[in-house]
């Protein structure tokens, strides 16, 4: 069947990225065009994207958009149709998406409210002959569209809420109803209201017709106190119009055989070639696995319990090379590291996606030991690029990590180490036999070979987004 989707979203590659939820907002304009989807995303003009957009024409203009004016421009962007939000007032500024030199900016109710505004406006009156069947918001940021639809009337479009990361759920002070142009009677628990404020992943969750998230796992534990944050009773409310899609990987961009020579599921003679140079660049000698992180270094992720795992790794034989920012303090714990073990433990403070195609190629193991991980995508590249992933089982690792296991082994399904509860004792022992299979070199082949074979792109679940998108437009 096919027909139209606006797309809303924060982040979106190649555009602006500070994390997963870019690569994703990126990936699905491609994988549902096959569907016979059209989609455009919607995102802010921030500083960044002012110079990408030049020159494009205006299809939008809004006289009142809190304070200032704002115009929308269309474009192309790596094959993919961008609408772009240019409200000077609110995105024109130093700094990344949502913060400058300052920290926080203190007006991100108000600046992905205006996103919202639009998105909903657009849907519901469509643009110059465009009129979406469908709009599809991402996390908080977009989490009001859907309501500004309830509210103020959806014109026969459907919504689809997706949450990326409970965890992140745009709470503001109750004061802000009016101004964020939300209705008195919204303002309350079986609606938008949220520990006395206003929260607009909730306004979302309460409002859209299908809310989906990242992974079938992450899906049910949403519903659990543990997980959800805070939401669960919303969750488990709206329970029967909830669906967990794992994300897919572009398998384009990550491919084995565009890193190197004899890269591919063949032959490992160019991950080999790929390891020596990693250790030369870092000055590292590893006699044995060569470990990865690569991450926000964030209490989400379990980087915490690195100090505690990685000295009987190296005493091991293992090496480390860490590569994210984030906390302050788990930053100085990765360079203490670093410092503690040289030429086997290296750190890289800082974002750098060249490196990290680098260094998928040429690690032997992945390390994601997170304490909720909605879907991930690292242990994706991960098996992708025969880099074991040594995974905790939560969410969307558990439903793409098969463990080793002497039945998984036997059966020739394992692909990767899984560890659980998440701690460092049971991250210690996973690490263990993690060295235990790299001193079998025929298993740690088979291994590999698995993990390599294992799908990760986009297929299945842009089937299923197909497939959701259909249900409801029909
Ligand atoms: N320093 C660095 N340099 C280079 N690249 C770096 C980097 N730090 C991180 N990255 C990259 O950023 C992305 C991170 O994506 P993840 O899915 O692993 O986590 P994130 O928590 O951001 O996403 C949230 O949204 C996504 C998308 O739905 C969910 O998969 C996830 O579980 C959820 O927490 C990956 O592409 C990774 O390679």
């Amino acid at each position: 069947m096919g027909g139209r989707v606006l797309s809303v979203a924060s982040e979106c590659v190649p555009l602006v990225k500070t994390g997963g939820l870019a690569d994703v907002v990126g990936a699905l304009p491609e994988a549902l065009a096959a569907k016979g989807w059209e989609m455009r995303v919607l995102l802010p003009a921030y500083r960044s994207l002012r110079a990408e957009a030049e020159g494009w024409p205006v299809v939008w203009e809004e006289g009142d958009l809190w304070g200032g004016q704002g115009r929308v421009l269309a474009g192309e962007v790596g094959g993919k149709s961008v609408l772009l939000l240019d409200a000077p007032h609110l995105y024109d500024r130093e700094g990344g998406p949502y913060a400058g030199p300052q920290g926080e900016f203190p007006d991100n109710a108000i600046r992905f409210a205006a996103l919202s505004w639009i998105a909903a406006r657009i849907a519901r009156e469509g643009l110059a002959g465009w009129k979406p069947d469908m709009l599809h918001a991402h996390d908080w940021q977009a989490g009001l569209a859907p309501a500004y639809l309830a509210y103020y009337g959806a014109g026969g479009v459907k919504s689809v809420m997706t949450i990326h990361n409970i965890a992140f759920q745009g709470w503001a002070p109750g004061h802000m109803l009016g101004i964020l142009r939300l209705p008195a009677h919204a303002f309350h628990p079986e609606a938008l209201e949220y520990y006395g404020g206003i929260s607009s992943l909730k306004a979302g969750l309460m409002t859209a017709d299908w809310i989906t998230t990242v992974s079938p796992s992450y899906a049910a534990e949403l519903m659990r106190p543990e997980f959800g944050m805070g939401l669960e009773g919303v969750m488990a409310a709206r329970g029967r119009v909830v669906s967990g899609i794992l994300n897919g990987v572009d398998t384009t961009i990550w491919n084995p055989a565009r890193e190197e020579p004899g890269f591919g599921p063949k032959t490992m003679a160019g991950k080999a070639a790929a390891r020596a140079r990693l250790c030369q660049e870092f000055g590292l000698e590893v006699p044995g696995p060569l470990a990865i992180v690569i991450s926000r270094l964030t209490d989400q992720k379990g980087i915490d319990l690195l100090p505690a795992v990685i000295p009987d790794f190296i005493l091991g034989g293992g090496g480390l090379i860490v590569l994210g920012s984030g906390e302050p303090g788990m930053e100085a714990a990765m360079r203490n590291l670093a410092a503690r073990f040289p030429g086997r433990v290296a750190v890289r403070i800082g974002y750098d996606e060249a490196l990290s195609h680098r260094l998928f190629s040429g690690a032997d193991a992945v390390l994601v030991p997170s304490r909720f991980e909605p879907c991930g995508l690292t242990q994706m590249y991960g098996l992708r690029y025969g880099t074991l992933p040594v995974v905790s089982l939560v969410g969307g690792l558990a439903d793409t990590v098969i463990g080793a296991s002497p039945a998984t082994l036997a059966a020739g399904a394992a692909t990767g180490v899984t560890f659980h509860p998440v701690d460092a004792m049971a991250f210690g022992q996973a690490l263990e036999r993690l060295q235990a299979l790299y001193r079998q070199p025929k298993l740690w082949a088979k291994l590999r070979a698995n993990a390599m074979a294992h799908p990760v792109g986009w297929e299945a679940s842009a089937a299923a987004y197909a497939g959701l998108y259909e249900r409801l437009a029909g």
